[in-house]
């Protein structure tokens, strides 16, 4: 690495807008609205004009496939279950939050994307191809096509910025030196550090380092880039700063984010669509436009999560 369809459950809030069956959904949206607002191309929030592209429709053809799709998953650790009856889709180009309390599993759902973590049961497809059932060729190069950026940032204390963001250049590719340092100079300058590819990690703040962290995990150009708590540790300008860079990012690139946070205010600036997961459920209790949830809905615990703060 460089690292769907919607279903209702008990008790679960979906705030999306009006879904079509799937092809592999039988089931309905029981107990779960949907509240799904396409935001307008070209406001604050919203993405670029046509940057957004239709849902998928499954079976249909011609019909755009979702980056993400994600049904039934569950995970369990040592018999205890941390989630299950997930299901969701990404679409291409948006920025998708997973959200929730702390120890909800979100950090969980985001590594059992990614094959990190097994699924005790659910299949989950990335870029149209499922990493449970890909041979070991079509995993390298799935996970290639993929960035992740750890809540830690993980950079490497004794490298530059530069060197950091290169590694994945060198360790993927076959560009000589000079070419791998113009490339990560060029993400480096994507993230607002171009001045400081020479600085070692201690020398940075903890802002800087989230976007080195960012600048590293899109190297290799992937179509869909994970972030677990990339405003974890930060201040509140600092994270807005960082909100504005992925959204940024987002519009600019056409990379399709997900975003695990439980930051209120970074979920309201950049969350296109969101799943809320709640520890006490198991799994899903709500998704759809993050701002709707927040002035809509109607499910105790999703009321009180979007209210804490932002009222
Ligand atoms: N490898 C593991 N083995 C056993 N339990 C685990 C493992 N990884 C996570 N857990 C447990 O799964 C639950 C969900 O953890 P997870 O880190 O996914 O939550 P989270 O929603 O990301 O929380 P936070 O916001 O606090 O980071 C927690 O109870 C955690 O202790």
């Amino acid at each position: 690495m460089s690292a769907s369809d919607g279903r209702g459950a008990e008790g679960r809030e979906g705030l999306n807008r009006p879904r079509q069956a799937s092809a592999s959904d039988g089931r309905g949206a029981e107990g779960r609205e949907s509240l799904d607002r396409p935001r307008e191309p070209g406001t604050p929030d919203g993405g670029g004009a046509g940057r957004r592209d239709a849902p998928a429709a499954p079976g249909r053809p011609g019909a755009i496939e979702p980056v993400i799709k994600a049904v039934d998953l569950a995970v369990a650790f040592n018999g205890r279950t941390i989630f299950k009856d997930v299901t969701f889709e990404v679409r291409r180009g948006e920025i998708f939050v997973i959200l929730g309390g702390s120890g909800c599993g979100k950090s969980t759902l985001l590594k059992a994307l990614i094959g990190l973590v097994p699924l005790a049961a659910g299949h989950a497809w990335l870029l149209g191809e499922e990493l449970a059932a890909a041979d070991d060729a079509a995993r390298r190069a799935l996970l290639r096509r993929i960035g992740v950026m750890w809540q830690s940032g993980a950079l490497f204390g004794s490298m530059t910025l530069a060197e950091n963001v290169e590694l994945p250049l060198e360790e993927h590719t076959d560009l000589p030196r000079p070419a791998r340092e113009v490339l990560a100079r060029a993400k480096l300058g994507l993230v607002g550090l171009g001045d400081a590819a020479a600085r070692l990690p201690a020398e940075i703040s903890g802002g800087m380092a989230k976007r080195a962290g960012i600048a590293r995990a899109m190297a290799l150009d992937p179509p869909l880039l994970f972030l677990d708590e990339p405003s974890a540790g930060l201040d509140p300008i600092t994270s807005a700063g960082l909100d504005k860079l992925i959204r940024d990012i987002a519009r600019e690139t056409g990379t399709t984010f997900v975003v695990v946070t439980h930051e209120l205010q970074s979920i309201l600036a950049i969350g296109d669509r969101c799943i809320m997961l709640d520890k006490q459920a198991q799994g899903m209790i709500a998704e759809g436009d993050p701002r709707k949830l927040r002035e809509e809905s109607t499910h105790p615990t999703v009321r009180a999560f979007f209210r804490r703060e932002a009222a």
